[in-house]
């Protein structure tokens, strides 16, 4: 259960991301951040945008988009929070590694991507982002996750 970023890595990047949840309307600000980083993929890679035709990415404001928003930032949030867990966290990432394996069409490409997007993002929100730590944490996270999919 050897995970690739050092205690040091996780201890910024858990640190980090809980910065950002302070709000009590932490869910709000999780949807206004997923809807940022999934309509920025659809854009930069444009067949992304047929995948996420049952969520009605048409529709980027509306439940169904925003639900979906929500489900992908709670499984991040949950990961970073899992990573002192080894076991527990490798068990969840398998598990989001064959929730995408099932969809057709999603790719490697696609999560190297985001991973670029996050970081872009993150950068954005982050007085004291520390890159290192987070490219090497969410390397182990959505390598894990894409870690089923072809190129
Ligand atoms: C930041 C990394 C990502 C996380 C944490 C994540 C997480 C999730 C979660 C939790 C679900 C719901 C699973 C279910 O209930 O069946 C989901 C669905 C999905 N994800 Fe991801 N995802 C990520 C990146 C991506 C990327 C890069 C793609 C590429 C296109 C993708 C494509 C999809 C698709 C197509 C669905 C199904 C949508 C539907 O319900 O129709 N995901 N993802």
């Amino acid at each position: 259960h050897q995970f690739c970023c050092s205690a040091e890595d996780r201890n910024i990047v858990q640190k980090q991301w809980s910065v950002l949840w302070g709000d009590t309307e932490s869910s709000k600000v999780k949807i206004a951040f997923g809807r940022l980083i999934l309509t920025k993929l659809a854009k930069e890679i444009p067949e992304v945008k047929e995948l996420f035709n049952k969520v009605d990415i048409d529709n980027p404001e509306g439940g169904p988009f925003s639900a979906h928003c929500l489900r992908i930032l709670n499984a991040l949030d949950m990961s970073i929070n899992l990573m002192d867990d080894p076991e527990a966290l490798d068990s969840a990432l398998d598990h989001l590694a064959d929730q995408h394996h099932d969809r057709p069409g999603v790719k490697k490409a696609h999560f190297k991507k985001i991973a670029e997007i996050l970081h872009t993002g993150l950068q954005q929100v982050l007085d004291d982002y520390n890159a290192l730590s987070w490219k090497s944490c969410f390397k182990g996270i959505l390598g894990k996750i894409a870690s089923k999919l072809q190129g």
